[in-house]
């Protein structure tokens, strides 16, 4: 359920009020709220300027600075508005990277993201550790649930996989401090240290889990989604990858088999049994098969595949091209998953980058 909060301060009680006008009272000392002027001045900055509507409570302090003379928070001269947060502006989502953007008419209270879900999810999310920071609300860390971070990861997931950016690392490189906000809380509360900060190892258990997410979904690793790939121990990533090329219906593609074979033509029963013979007798080889479009060459190689799958054994689909990949089921571009060289045509003995002990040696 969403809800949104706006803060009050009021003369002896500070008080919150979701989007429905309900008013929830806080006493003076209630460890859950501590307003300060700060924020009821920034709450302020977000309803008089629409630039700061569309900024993520932690992207505030890049575009404002806070005037402790005045008591305001001033515009930085050199802020930007068309690239500050372009394209985001109008969504609206408790889910997005767990935060709510501004600009939607089901917000009573316009902006200020880092306040809404720090409310609406009682619990806490790196606003609130940015807040802490920022403005030393001192609010009691320990109530916090830190489970955005893990919505931030999925979602950052459904994105990489799905939406395909343009530019998947750019991205992780903007949020990720944000989406490994629970693993940097569970290592402070380990380690009873809370002046710690996210680093390069929690950064790679954040891409662990994400990565495992990636796979359990599509299949893809994320060195294939133009992510940085996580540092697994080469044991772990073997795992994975052999996790990943087990991971089918064996029944349905038994199904499948006993569909298809039947149906092939002579040419075609030809080529399926004669490449069938090589992979169960082991004896390996390069074949090429060449026939006119649209007379079924997919479809066998497609066959081959699911034979092999159906009896739990590997095979990797591989094409030239991501649109070719695209016809084969689990097909991934022979450049990615070979680590070809991409000057394949212009260097007289081109290798492959695969290591000896790599887990894609090791898989194939
Ligand atoms: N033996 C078969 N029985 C039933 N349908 C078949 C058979 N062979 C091929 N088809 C169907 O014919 C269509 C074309 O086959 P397919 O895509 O495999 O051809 P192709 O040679 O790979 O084509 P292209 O060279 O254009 O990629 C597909 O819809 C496929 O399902």
């Amino acid at each position: 359920m969403i809800r949104v909060y706006k803060l009050y301060e009021q003369e002896k009680n500070k008080s919150i009020q979701d989007q429905n006008k309900q008013i929830t009272k806080f006493a003076e000392k209630d460890p859950k709220v501590v307003t300060t002027e700060g924020q009821i001045k920034s709450i302020e900055t977000c309803e008089s300027d629409p630039f700061a509507r569309t900024l993520l409570y932690l992207e505030m302090p890049r575009y404002y600075t806070w005037n402790a003379a005045s008591k305001k928070f001033q515009c930085r001269k050199n802020r930007k508005k068309d690239d500050a947060v372009a394209g985001f502006a109008d969504v609206y989502s408790s889910d997005a990277l767990g935060r709510i953007y501004t600009g939607s008419d089901i917000l009573q209270f316009p902006a200020y993201c880092g306040w809404c879900t720090v409310r609406h999810f009682s619990g806490s999310l790196s606003t609130l550790e940015f807040a802490r920071k920022r403005f030393k609300l001192g609010l009691n860390t320990r109530r916090c649930n830190y489970f955005c971070a893990s919505k931030s990861r999925t979602l950052f997931m459904i994105i990489i996989a799905t939406c395909h950016p343009s530019n998947p690392t750019a991205l992780w490189e903007k949020y990720k401090d944000e989406i490994v906000d629970d693993i940097l809380h569970r290592v402070r509360m380990t380690n009873l240290n809370f002046d710690l900060e996210s680093n390069d190892e929690m950064r790679n258990e954040a891409l662990v889990l994400i990565e495992d997410m990636c796979v359990l979904m599509c299949g893809s690793l994320l060195s294939t989604l133009g992510m940085p790939a996580p540092n697994r121990s080469t044991h772990a990533a073997f795992n994975l990858e052999l996790q990943r090329e087990k991971n089918y219906d064996r029944d349905e593609r038994v199904k499948r088999v006993r569909k298809n074979v039947p149906l092939l033509n002579a040419e075609q029963k030809n080529v399926y049994n004669s490449l069938m013979k090589v992979v169960d007798h082991g004896t390996g080889g390069i074949y090429f098969l060449d026939a006119p479009g649209g007379t079924g060459k997919t479809f066998v190689i497609s066959l081959i595949l699911a034979t092999i799958r159906s009896r739990s054994q590997i095979a990797l689909a591989v094409a030239s091209s991501g649109i070719a990949a695209t016809l084969l089921e689990r097909g991934r571009t022979a450049h990615s998953t070979l680590k070809l060289p991409m000057n394949l045509l212009t260097v007289d003995k081109p290798t492959c980058r695969t290591t000896k002990n790599s887990t894609t040696a090791k898989l194939m």
